[in-house]
């Protein structure tokens, strides 16, 4: 899928430099073009792709301060000249466009879902974001604006893929620590799902189509990655239980939106040497699939790649009915509760210095 990738905000600039750089390095060529968008200019500096700094007159390129009333403002008010970089960008190739945003902050989860909006007046190719959900030990702000930000980008956007940020870090790792690392996990898992259906290493019929992407993503609502590998021998007669297990835990233990299964329609695009990869395990990987989501929509095919192992990447399209997306949901309505209860305490306390029943001394 030929995409051009956007990334507004600092996760979602540092993670469309991390996707272009793996598509790079792996010579897919799926990956256009990727811009990075943000209010800090620090954070755009260190970049090196093409970057568009908004809201330079109401924050003067220090950032939002995780206000993203404001990132949303300031997209909004610049959005011609992002519009305008963008266009050089995305030439008629283009299959799709990828926003991509950290959820929890100001200018990403603000902006993203103006520009989502936006871009969706113009073009005619799918408009997907990528959304990055704050991790559990981040505080209450985080929570709420991701889940304001999820709310519409799953309206606004084709489809909103998610990850959850302690889906993919180390253990032992804080959020913080552990960025660059699930920066990486991001660019191989995404960058192989874009590049699925770029297949260079050979054509078959049982390989995957670009359109298999495109199809599962149509339901709209939420959708997450799953990924994992096996080692795989070299006679396919043993190679179906390495399938399965690539497959089950892909969607079992390596979910971009762990415990997320139900969904409405999935992918599984089975990774490595077309002569390696057992066709009898791929078929009961496919309804083993269709149990565990409740999907009739299962699509699968191959992605023929030169590797010894055999990997499993399972798209979930319109997964908002899952547990994990409604527990998240929940927190974050929980999570704008306390913080308005917060904001109240403070009016309350502010109002306790005009109280007339004490007087001041001059
Ligand atoms: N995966 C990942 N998440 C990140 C990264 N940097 C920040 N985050 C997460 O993204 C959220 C904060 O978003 P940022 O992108 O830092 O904020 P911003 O959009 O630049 O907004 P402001 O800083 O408020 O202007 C938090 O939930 C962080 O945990 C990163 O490099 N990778």
């Amino acid at each position: 899928m030929k995409t051009v990738l956007v990334g507004v905000g600092q996760a979602g600039g540092k993670i469309a430099t991390a996707l272009s750089e793996f598509d790079a390095q792996m010579g897919f060529n799926s990956v256009i073009d990727a811009v990075a968008i943000n209010t800090a200019k620090t954070d755009l500096s260190s970049l090196p792709i093409e970057t568009v700094l908004i809201g330079q007159s109401q924050v003067s390129g220090h950032g939002v301060g995780g206000d993203n009333e404001l990132g949303a403002e300031v997209m909004q008010s610049d959005i011609q000249e992002v519009m305008g970089t963008l266009s050089s960008k995305i030439h008629a190739n283009a299959e799709s466009i990828v926003v991509i945003a950290g959820l929890g902050g100001g200018s990403g989860s603000g902006g993203a879902p103006v520009l989502v909006h936006e871009l969706k007046k113009v073009y005619d190719v799918p408009i997907y974001a990528l959304g990055v959900l704050p991790g559990k030990d981040e505080g209450t702000m985080y929570a709420v604006n991701a889940g304001r930000s999820l709310k519409t980008l799953a309206r606004e956007a084709d489809s909103l893929m998610l990850l959850d940020n302690d889906a993919w870090k180390a253990s032992g790792e804080s959020v913080s620590e552990g960025y660059n690392a699930i920066n990486k996990n991001i660019a191989r898992r995404f960058g192989l799902l874009f590049a699925a259906g770029e297949a260079t290493e050979g054509v078959g019929e049982s390989v995957v189509d670009t359109s298999e992407v495109i199809n599962t993503l149509r339901s709209g609502g939420i959708s997450a990655l799953g990924y994992a590998s096996s080692p795989a021998a070299e006679d396919p007669a043993e190679n179906i239980n390495v399938v399965m297990s690539a497959a089950r835990n892909a969607l079992l233990t390596g979910s971009s939106v762990p415990g997320a299964t139900d969904a409405d329609s999935a992918l599984l695009v089975i990774a490595g040497e077309p002569k390696r990869i057992s066709r009898k395990g791929v078929e009961k990987a496919r309804r083993w699939l269709e149990d565990e989501t409740g999907s009739m929509q299962v699509r699968g095919g191959d992605f023929p790649v030169k590797s010894d192992r055999i990997a499993a990447l399972i798209l979930l399209g319109g997964i908002e009915r899952s547990n994990r997306v409604n527990q998240f949901i929940e927190r974050a309505r929980q999570a704008a509760k306390e913080q308005k209860e917060e904001d109240k305490k403070k009016v309350d306390q502010k109002s306790l210095f005009q109280n007339d029943e004490l007087e001041n001394l001059f």
